[in-house]
């Protein structure tokens, strides 16, 4: 069974290497970090606890199905770190056999197997403004444990001049794999007065500061397009 806490879509992949495209979410619950910024923490810290349903691989389809019928051909897996499940297998097999890509979101800290059968795997180790101190030692033995992946990227989340320096030490570690740095989101309460404005002049100190640093070259400088969009809402 998955603990799934939400399914949602169609809509954008708001962040990384596949930002902008038609995607279907699952998000699964539980989490072995508590970033001091997640901005899913509802998966984690018991307040959506009943909102859980533990699901067999059919039963999230048939719900991506009536989300989206006919109209989904990708869906991205995230949480909380789906990579602690060892049952998402079962919708991974399921998605393939059906022709659907699969993207899916996590730190970099537990493998499973079936992660080497997904399209787009997205590895976001954290900076010191998250608390969490990651170890580079099991990072190491992810990413090499990752390497039948099609195609994956690092995208590591920067709110200050501090993260940035630990963005290009992950950088540095892993050059061959293609990196991304990403605006952090202070406002995890949805509703907030220009929240667009804030997040673009955040986005915009990012760019000045990455740009102006020539330790940083194949780098790609993103914000969260949906949480421009609509903020820290959940499922969109
Ligand atoms: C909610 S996490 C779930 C997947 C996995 N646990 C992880 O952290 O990669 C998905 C992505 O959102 C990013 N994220 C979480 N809180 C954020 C915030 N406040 N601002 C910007 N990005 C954030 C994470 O770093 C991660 O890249
Ligand atoms: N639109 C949209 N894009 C996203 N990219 C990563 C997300 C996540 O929470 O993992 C996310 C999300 O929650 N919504
Ligand atoms: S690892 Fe991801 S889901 Fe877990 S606390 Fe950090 S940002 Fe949130
Ligand atoms: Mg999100």
């Amino acid at each position: 069974m998955i603990p799934v806490l939400e399914i949602f879509g169609p809509t954008i992949q708001g962040e990384g290497a596949v930002i902008g495209k038609k995607t279907m979410f699952v998000r699964t619950a539980g989490c072995d970090f508590r970033c001091s910024w997640c901005d899913s923490s509802f998966t984690w810290d018991g307040s959506q606890k009943h909102l859980i349903q533990r699901m067999t691989a059919e039963e999230v389809y048939n719900e991506l199905n009536k989300l989206a019928p006919n109209n989904f051909n990708h869906v991205t897996i995230s949480g909380g770190n789906p990579a602690l499940i060892k049952s998402l297998d079962s919708l991974v097999r399921l998605l393939k056999i059906q022709h659907i890509e699969i993207a899916v979101e996590t730190q970099g800290t537990v493998f499973h197997s079936w992660l080497n059968e997904v399209d787009d795997l997205t590895i976001s180790p954290k900076p010191r403004s998250s608390g969490m101190n990651q170890s580079l030692e099991q990072l190491d033995q992810f990413i090499n444990s990752t390497k039948a992946v099609k195609r994956r990227s690092l995208k590591v989340v920067v709110f200050d001049e501090d993260d940035i320096e630990d963005a290009l030490i992950y950088h540095k570690r892993y050059p061959d794999i293609p990196f991304y740095i990403q605006v952090g989101n202070p406002f995890l309460n949805e509703s907030v007065e220009n929240h667009r404005d804030y997040l673009l002049s955040r986005y915009e100190w990012l760019i000045e500061s990455v740009m102006n640093d020539e330790r940083f070259l194949n780098v790609h400088i993103l914000p969260q397009l949906h949480t421009i969009l609509w903020s820290n809402k959940q499922k969109v």
